[in-house]
C-alpha cells in the first residue's frame, strides 16, 4: 500500500541506466522539437561556414604568398572577415534560442515535479526528508538543464566539425586524413571507461548535497529547540561534517574529470603531431603543398578541439545524467491515493458519514484501528476521547483519505468515499488542527486559503465570526500584516482563530476538529469556543476532545482505547462517572478505560482555566 521510498544507494548498472535517463530527458524536449531543429540548423550552418576558413588560409599560402598578390591577400582577408561575421550571427541566433528552450523545459519540469509531490500521500511525505526533496527540486533539476540546453548544441557542433573536417582532409590527402582518424578509437575507449564513473560520482555528489541541505533545513526549522538546548555548536559540527563528505566526493570528481580531459587532449594532440611530422615529410618530398599542410594542421586542430570539447561535455552530460536519476526517481513514485476509474464528484451541502467495520494499520503488523462502526448525521458532533495513542487522530485522518482504510469502508451519503474524486472529497471537509500552519503571507491571504476566490468582505466576515477581527485590526497593518514564516508570530489562541476563520470561509459540510491541548487563558478559550460553536452549526463534526465543554455539546461520545471504540456513553452518564473519579491530573474519560489498552498512558484531557 505504501509508495516505495526513494533510495540513495549505489547504482551498479549506471551506464545502461544513464542511457535510459538521457532518453527520458530527450523525451522532455519533444514539444520543442521544431524549435530545437531550427536552432540546430543555424548552428550547423555556422559550423559549416567555419570549415571554409582553413581553405582560405591554404589559398593565402599557395597562391597569394607565392605569387605576391597583394590584391588577393586583401580579398582573402575580407572573405575571412565575412565568413566570421556570418558565422557569429548564425551561432548567436541559434545558441540563444536553444538555451532559452532549455530554460523553458526546466521551468516546466520543476513545476511538474512540485505538482507531483503534492499528489503523493502523507505516508510518503512522512518518510521523506524535506531537505532531500528540496534538493531534488532545485539542485538536481538544475543539473538536468545542462543536458537539455547543451546536449544538442555540443554534440551537433562538434560531431559536424569532426566529420566535416575529416571529410575535407580525406579528400585533400587520404593518407594524412587516416593518420588523424587513428585517434578516434582511442578517444572512444576513454569515454567508455570514464562515462559510468562520472555518473556514479555525480549521483553520490547529489546525494551528499541533499544530505547537507537536509541538515541545514532541519536545523533552521528547529531553531527554537536548537537555541533552547544551546546546540548551535553541535548543529554547526553536523553541517560541517555533511559539507565535508560532499567536498570529498566533489574532489574525487574533479580529479577524475581533470585526468580524463588531460588524457583526451593527449590522444588528440598526439595525432596532430603525427600530421605535423608526416605532412612535413610529404611537403619536402613534393607530394603536398605548404598551404595544404597548413590547412591540414588547422583542420587537425579543429578536430582536436572538437574532441576535447566533446569529452568535456560528455563528462558533464554523464554527471547531469546522474543527477537526473534523482529527478526521475521522484517522478516515478506513484501516488497510492488516486481517483478510481469512474470516480464521481462529491457535491453535498450536508453529509452523513458512516464507518462500516473500518480497520487500519500504518505498518502491516501493527493494527491502529479495528472494527470501527459509527454514524454521524448532519448537524451532529461526534466527540472522540481516549488516551494518547488510542487512534483518535488516525480515525479522523481517514475521512479525507489522507490514508486509505485497510478494512471495511467509510461512506458519505451512502457511498464509499473511494468512489468520489479525491479533490471533491477534500473540498467537502474543513480541518481545524492543533498545529495551525500559517503561510508567510498577509493575514488576509492566510484566511483566504480556505476559499481562494473569496472577496475581502467575505474574509472579514469569516474573521468576525471566528472572533479574530478584533485582534487583527489591532495589528500594525491590520489584514495586510505579514504573518507566518518571516512574519509576525501569533499566539496559539490567535492562530486557532485564524484557522477557524479559514474553515468558516471554506464552508464545507464536514468539519474535523482537533482541539488544542495547550493551556489557553479563559478569555481566549471562551472566544475560541464560541467561534467553534458557530463553525459547527449544521455541519457533521468530528472533534478530538480535550475539554469537558466540548464533550458537553457532543451528540455522541466515543471512548477509544487500543484502536477500538470501547464505550459510547451518553453525556449525563459520562459526566456522572467521570465526576466520581478523584485526582485532578486524571482525565475524566479515564474511568472508562480501566483495564483497557493504554490505560496507564498520559491523560489526554487538559486542565482548563489555569
Ligand atoms: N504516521 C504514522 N506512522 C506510523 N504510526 C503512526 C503514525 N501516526 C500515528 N501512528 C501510531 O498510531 C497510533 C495511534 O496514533 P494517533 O495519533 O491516531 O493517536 P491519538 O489517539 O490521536 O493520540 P493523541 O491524542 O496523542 O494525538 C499510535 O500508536 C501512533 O504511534
Amino acid at each position: 500500500m505504501a509508495p516505495r521510498a526513494m533510495n540513495e544507494s549505489a547504482h551498479p548498472n549506471a551506464s545502461a541506466e544513464g542511457g535510459v535517463q538521457l532518453g527520458r530527458i530527450v523525451a522532455l524536449s519533444r514539444p520543442h522539437v521544431r524549435g530545437i531543429l531550427y536552432c540546430l540548423a543555424l548552428i550547423m550552418a555556422a559550423t559549416a561556414i567555419q570549415l571554409l576558413m582553413p581553405m582560405g588560409i591554404q589559398q593565402l599560402f599557395d597562391r597569394a604568398l607565392v605569387g605576391r598578390e597583394i590584391g588577393t591577400i586583401h580579398l582573402l582577408a575580407l572573405g575571412l572577415l565575412g565568413i566570421l561575421i556570418v558565422r557569429s550571427l548564425l551561432s548567436y541566433a541559434g545558441q540563444f534560442r536553444l538555451q532559452a528552450i532549455g530554460d523553458i523545459i526546466i521551468a516546466d519540469l520543476r513545476a511538474r515535479l512540485f505538482e507531483h509531490l503534492h499528489t503523493l500521500g502523507l505516508d510518503y511525505h512522512h518518510r521523506q526528508r524535506i531537505g532531500d526533496l528540496l534538493s531534488r527540486l532545485s539542485n538536481d533539476v538544475g543539473s538536468v538543464r545542462h543536458i537539455v540546453a547543451n546536449l544538442p548544441v555540443f554534440v551537433a557542433i562538434n560531431c559536424f566539425q569532426c566529420i566535416g573536417a575529416t571529410a575535407v582532409m580525406l579528400s585533400m590527402n587520404w593518407r594524412l586524413g587516416l593518420v588523424v582518424l587513428t585517434m578516434a578509437p582511442m578517444a572512444t575507449v576513454l569515454s567508455r571507461i570514464y562515462g559510468p564513473i562520472f555518473e556514479r560520482l555525480s549521483t553520490r555528489i547529489q546525494d551528499e548535497l541533499a544530505r547537507s541541505t537536509t541538515i541545514a533545513q532541519e536545523s533552521l526549522s528547529g531553531i527554537e529547540v536548537v537555541s533552547t538546548y544551546a546546540r548551535a555548536p553541535y548543529e554547526a559540527q553536523r553541517y560541517r561534517g555533511g559539507v565535508q563528505r560532499y567536498l570529498e566526493v566533489v574532489l574525487t570528481m574533479r580529479r577524475t574529470d581533470a585526468l580524463y580531459s588531460a588524457l583526451t587532449v593527449f590522444v588528440t594532440t598526439f595525432a596532430t603531431i603525427v600530421v605535423f611530422w608526416y605532412g612535413g615529410l610529404q611537403v619536402v618530398a613534393g607530394a603536398l603543398s605548404a598551404g595544404s599542410l597548413v590547412a591540414f594542421l588547422l583542420y587537425s586542430l579543429n578536430i582536436t578541439q572538437s574532441v576535447a570539447s566533446l569529452s568535456q561535455h560528455y563528462s558533464a552530460l554523464k554527471q547531469a545524467a546522474g543527477a537526473s536519476r534523482r529527478v526521475f526517481e521522484l517522478l516515478d513514485v506513484r501516488p497510492d491515493i488516486n481517483d478510481r476509474p469512474g470516480a464521481v464528484a462529491l457535491a453535498c451541502e450536508r453529509a452523513t458519514v458512516r464507518f462500516v467495520g473500518v480497520g487500519f494499520a500504518y505498518r502491516p503488523d501493527a493494527p491502529v484501528l479495528t472494527d470501527i462502526h459509527l454514524e454521524a448525521r448532519p448537524g451532529e458532533t461526534v466527540a472522540l476521547v481516549g488516551h494518547s495513542g488510542a487512534g483518535k487522530s488516525t480515525l479522523v485522518k481517514l475521512i479525507p483519505r489522507l490514508y486509505e482504510v485497510g478494512a471495511g469502508a467509510i461512506e458519505i451519503d451512502g457511498r464509499d468515499i473511494r468512489e468520489y474524486t479525491v479533490e471533491s472529497l477534500r473540498q467537502a471537509i474543513s480541518v481545524v488542527s492543533q498545529d495551525v500552519f500559517l503561510f508567510g503571507a498577509s493575514v488576509r491571504d492566510n484566511i483566504r486559503y480556505g476559499r481562494l476566490d473569496a472577496s475581502d468582505e467575505e474574509v472579514e466576515a469569516a474573521a468576525r465570526a471566528a472572533n479574530a477581527h478584533e485582534f487583527i485590526v489591532r495589528m500594525s497593518a491590520g489584514y495586510d500584516t505579514q504573518v507566518g514564516e518571516r512574519g509576525l508570530q501569533l499566539s496559539g489562541g490567535q492562530r486557532q482563530r485564524l484557522s477557524i476563520a479559514r474553515a468558516l470561509l471554506k464552508d464545507a459540510p464536514i468539519l474535523l476538529l482537533d482541539e488544542a491541548t495547550s493551556a489557553i487563558d479563559n478569555e481566549s478559550e471562551a472566544l475560541i469556543q464560541s467561534a467553534i460553536d458557530r463553525l459547527k452549526a449544521r455541519r457533521t463534526t468530528f472533534v478530538i476532545a480535550h475539554r469537558l465543554a466540548t464533550v458537553r455539546n457532543a451528540h455522541q461520545i466515543l471512548v477509544m482505547a487500543g484502536g477500538r471504540i470501547v464505550q459510547r456513553p451518553g453525556y449525563e452518564e459520562f459526566i456522572a462517572r467521570s465526576a466520581g473519579q478523584a485526582p485532578q491530573a486524571q482525565h475524566p474519560g479515564a474511568v472508562y478505560l480501566a483495564g483497557e489498552a493504554g490505560a496507564n498512558a498520559e491523560p489526554a484531557f487538559v486542565e482548563r482555566g489555569a
